[in-house]
């Protein structure tokens, strides 16, 4: 054999022991301690596309049913390129959250956070993610939602509804941003506040939820450009207010001077992303979780029927027939639409997986979760656990029935829990329950034929969701 050819098969030999050490390395990762069992995928995309593979929505995703038969509730994966143990468990959910800042950091994916900007919140920790959720909590907080909040989120969803149902067409996005806006920047000319408003209504995370690179890489574009050109235009507004110096009643001024006192931890750039991020998530979350709670009650005669007692006998009860809902009857007499929103949001799992990153070794259940790994904290498998809720996929209002209704647990986790817990939470469930309230007492309604949802794994819409509406005479 000539020299050409052995040195052609050693060069050979060598680049195939080199591909198997890495792929023996990859599927094989170091950690001092022992891992979760599980498998990791081809290399560079690891189990990606099984893991976002769409679904039926009433079932849980097959990737996560054959992981967990195989190597029980907690195991490892590659997931997007990243080491990833995937938790199904209760406790270890719970846990993971519970701990955050000590061994754990809150930790999403680049592509869905960095658009909101590196001062968003969700890239703050410690003491500064703490003050930044104090300020937020001074707009979402109860006592804001019941001083400042409550009556224009009535006024303002009876009004869509009775514009809608003059078209007999439904799109919730634009209620939300209409009357949050004002709240956050009280005295924006109308040209700007509808281009400010086009940039929230434009924004979605559903990109995420796409399988199909092409129409993700397109969602990601999109998303990218509405959080750039929204986030210039919600800097210009915040810089021409600052220097100003002209004081409004709305969450922009509390904002400033949050900044202004000694020692603040917040700069302007905090506040801007922060003002942009609230609008963001509130359109996106709140919207779909009204149309889901939408859904389930048009798809259910019972629920609908008990609701709407529950809701006429409101009526009935209020002195002033004029006056929208007042925080007394959201609090105190809507106990079986709290049952609603809570069966709804069980079954849709917004939030599907939440993300962290541990940073340091941390021992959980035997295992090893080595420093740097993402941990996937997914709740909807226990949502789904016919041990906790009988017949997880029939949506069931009843069986909330005598049960703390506001709260979450480690059996309930559709807001996240621990510091991280979502900040919102309380709005959107006002705004849910007065949506339903002028919904089911004024009007009849029901969801469109081609009105699909899959999981791919998080709840998504593939011909958006419409409704037919039209007044009760
Ligand atoms: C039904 C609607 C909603 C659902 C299901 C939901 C769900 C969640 C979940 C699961 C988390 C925790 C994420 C994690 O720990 O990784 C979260 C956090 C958060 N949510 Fe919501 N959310 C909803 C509505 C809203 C609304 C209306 C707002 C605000 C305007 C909001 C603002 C936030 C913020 C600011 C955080 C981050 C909190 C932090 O980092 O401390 N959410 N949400």
């Amino acid at each position: 054999m000539s020299f050409f050819w052995i040195t052609g098969l050693w060069v050979i030999a060598l680049v195939v022991v080199r591909i198997s050490h890495w792929w023996y390395r990859w599927s094989n990762p170091k950690s001092n301690g022992k891992l979760p069992p599980g498998s990791m995928g081809f290399p560079i995309i690891g189990e990606t596309l099984d893991y976002f593979k769409p679904h039926g929505f009433y079932e849980i995703s097959p990737f996560l049913k054959k992981k967990m038969l195989r190597y029980g509730p907690l195991f490892r994966t590659n997931i997007l390129g990243v080491k990833t143990v995937v938790s199904t468990d209760m406790d270890v959910n719970m846990e993971i959250l519970r701990q955050e800042n000590k061994s754990f950091n809150l930790s999403y994916p680049d592509g869905l956070v960095k658009p909101l900007g590196k001062d968003s919140l969700f890239f703050k920790t410690g003491n500064i993610h703490k003050h930044i959720k104090q300020i937020s909590m001074r707009l979402l907080g109860s006592e804001n939602l019941k001083r400042k909040i409550i009556k224009d989120m009535d006024r303002v969803t009876r009004e869509h509804l009775s514009l809608k149902a003059n078209k007999g067409i439904f799109e919730i996005r634009d209620l939300i941003t209409s009357h949050l806006t004002p709240k956050l920047i009280s005295n924006l000319e109308k040209e700007t506040q509808g281009k400010l408003m086009d940039n929230f209504k434009a924004f979605s995370f559903d990109w995420f939820r796409t399988s199909y690179i092409l129409s993700a890489g397109n969602g990601l574009y999109n998303t990218l450009w509405v959080c750039k050109e929204g986030m210039q235009l919600m800097k210009d507004i915040y810089m021409t207010r600052k220097t100003s110096r002209e004081k409004y009643d709305d969450f922009l001024n509390t904002a400033i001077e949050e900044i202004e006192k000694d020692g603040s931890l917040v700069n302007d750039d905090v506040i801007v992303s922060l003002i942009f991020t609230l609008l963001c998530i509130t359109q996106d979350t709140t919207s779909k979780a009204t149309c889901m709670a939408v859904k389930f009650v048009s798809e259910n005669p019972k629920v609908l029927a008990e609701l709407k007692r529950e809701h006429e006998a409101i009526l009935a009860s209020r002195k002033d027939k004029e006056g929208g809902v007042t925080w007394e009857e959201y609090r105190h007499k809507m106990t079986f639409t709290n049952m609603v929103i809570n069966e709804s949001l069980r079954l849709t799992n917004l939030a599907p997986m939440m993300f962290r990153k541990a940073v340091k070794d941390v021992e959980i259940k035997g295992y090893t979760i080595p420093a740097g790994w993402i941990v996937m904290v997914i709740p909807s498998v226990v949502h789904f656990d016919p041990e906790i809720y009988e017949n997880p996929f029939e949506f069931n209002p009843w069986r909330w029935e005598g049960k703390e209704l506001r709260s979450g647990s480690k059996t309930f986790m559709v807001f996240g829990a621990g510091i991280r817990q979502c900040a919102g939470s309380e709005f959107a469930r006002l705004q849910i329950s007065i949506f339903l309230h002028h919904l089911v007492t004024t009007y009849s309604f029901s969801l469109s034929k081609d009105c699909e949802v899959i999981r791919v794994p998080g709840a998504l819409f593939p011909n958006g969701i419409s409704m037919n509406i039209s007044k009760v005479s």
